[in-house]
């Protein structure tokens, strides 16, 4: 038995098979709910159909009964048969034109590209910062404030070091205008889980008729030498490095000390203290070539010390260093002089 839902811009339509995988006890995972919120959504998208739809099939069903559900899939099906039958009349169909989908919507995808890619969630270490399975609990929101808060343009290039099963880079090519957007994940299961989650990522995509930047999900160790060059191309760096211990945030700064001027990373643990000053006894720290700033906690958000999560913004600028040496040798030069008109005095 399964259930089918027919695309809102005439793609493939996407079959659920009966019964569906009930949430692990949580319904955010489970799949009857995730098909009615999905007919929901592209009501957002349709107001057309909203009205008919929310009073006749979206007020009464039962996810627990496949006969419920198969008639609301039916009914969903034949309204959305009849918009795209009209809109393949059209000159235009509004969808060609396709758009990014809205913070809403996205984040009903990936959860939905979650559930249809990660069928063990067990095999994942849960106990993450940010574990996969609750992305949308607060991650998600989180990813969101990072986007408003950073200014991104389409000359950026993002990059994710240590992205799990790639949620992060999904959805910032997804919500920014990114020209690429890059994952770096080392161990098998989440780099497995990534490679489906990117397959049923472009499906959904596709079914809604929205569009995404381009984006890699690459297998690999981000200290090896072969992605040097990835991070230092990168111009918006995200690394969750709060469980990193100092040999690993050593080794990173070292790959940032090749990052372009201007360069923003997004990390939650900071890489230089918030009030570096340049001296002569710190030029080899990182701080002397970046600005780095703490960014306000998101609001509601708790880390498991039951502290607000806070992140910080570091912005590479050599300008930094520049006026520091600029500044000793106006110094130098004022001793010299002074030490000169002393000796021409005595
Ligand atoms: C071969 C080998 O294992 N060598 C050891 C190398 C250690 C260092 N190199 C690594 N390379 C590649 N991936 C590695 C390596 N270290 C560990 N990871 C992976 O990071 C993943 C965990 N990730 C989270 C995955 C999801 N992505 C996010 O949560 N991204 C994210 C980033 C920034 C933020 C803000 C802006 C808020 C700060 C929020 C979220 C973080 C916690 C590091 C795990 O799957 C690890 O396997």
């Amino acid at each position: 038995m399964e259930l089918k839902l027919h695309s809102p811009v005439g793609a493939e339509p996407v079959c659920y098979t009966w019964p569906l995988i009930y949430g692990r006890g949580n319904d955010k995972h489970d799949r009857a709910t995730e098909i009615v919120d999905t007919i929901r959504w592209v009501c957002e998208d349709l107001p057309v159909l909203k009205l008919p739809l929310e009073n006749n099939i979206l007020c009464n069903y039962d996810t627990k009964s496949y006969e419920s559900m198969k008639s609301l899939c039916d009914r969903y099906n034949k309204a959305i048969d009849g918009v795209v039958a009209l809109e393949k009349g059209t000159s235009l169909p509004a969808h060609r034109t396709a758009n990014s989908p809205s913070r809403g919507l996205l984040k009903h995808i990936l959860l939905q590209t979650y559930n249809s890619s990660v069928t063990a969630p067990e095999r994942l270490n849960q106990y993450e910062p940010f574990s996969p399975e609750v992305y949308g609990e607060t991650s998600y929101d989180l990813v969101c404030q990072m986007i408003d808060h950073i200014k991104i343009s389409s000359d950026d290039i993002f990059i994710d070091l240590g992205s799990g099963v790639g949620q992060v880079v999904l959805q910032m090519a997804a919500a920014t205008s990114c020209k690429l957007c890059i994952g770096i994940e080392c161990a098998d299961v989440p780099s497995l889980y990534a490679e489906s989650m990117s397959k049923n990522f472009r499906t959904w995509m596709r079914w809604y008729g929205k569009k995404y930047g381009e984006y890699k999900l690459i297998k690999g160790d981000f200290l090896a030498e072969e992605y040097r060059e990835n991070i230092s191309q990168s111009s918006i760096v995200f690394v969750n490095n709060f469980a990193f211990g100092p040999a690993l945030d050593h080794q990173l700064k070292e790959r940032f000390a090749d990052l372009r001027d201007g360069v923003k990373i997004v990390s939650s643990k900071n890489f230089c203290s918030l009030n570096f000053r340049i001296s002569d006894r710190n030029l080899s720290d990182i701080g002397t070539i970046m600005h780095v700033s703490e960014m306000p906690p998101l609001k509601g958000s708790v880390s498991w010390t039951g502290r607000p999560f806070s992140y910080f913004l570091h912005t590479i600028d050599r300008t930094k260093l520049e006026s520091y040496f600029q500044k000793l040798k106006q110094a130098q030069l004022r001793n010299n002089e002074d030490d000169n008109n002393s000796n021409s005095t005595t």
